[in-house]
């Protein structure tokens, strides 16, 4: 259950397809991978989360690229009376290139 999981944190972006979250994991096991402390979860509503299941299946091409965001997996969180679709993503603690630029 996402409640033992992750804790959710501050807000860190929000993106056409959804909301991403700072989340703490006090390193919880996650399909057999212990999950960093923290991490970043996408999240969006489960009924509105095909683009979500498409970004998955772009990310997951590229897992073993140092260059892309390493994703742990997904699941589906009940928060607030409502089904969740949530990436669970490398935190990336630099920020973005834009705020760079
Ligand atoms: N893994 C992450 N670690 C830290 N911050 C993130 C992470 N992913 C997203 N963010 C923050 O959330 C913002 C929105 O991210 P997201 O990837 O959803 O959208 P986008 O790619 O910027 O836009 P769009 O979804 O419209 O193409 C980013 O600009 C960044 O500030």
């Amino acid at each position: 259950m996402a409640e033992l999981l992750w804790k959710i944190g501050t807000t860190l972006g929000q993106g056409s397809f959804g909301v991403i979250s700072l989340a703490s994991t006090s390193n919880a096991l996650f399909r057999g991978v212990t999950l960093p402390s923290l991490i970043a979860l996408k999240s969006c509503n489960l009924s509105d989360s095909q683009s979500l299941k498409e970004e998955v299946e772009i990310i997951r091409m590229f897992k073993h690229s140092p260059y892309i965001i390493h994703y742990f997996g997904a699941n589906v969180s009940f928060e607030d009376n409502v089904n969740l679709y949530n990436l669970l993503l490398e935190y990336a603690s630099g920020g973005s290139l834009a705020d760079r630029l």
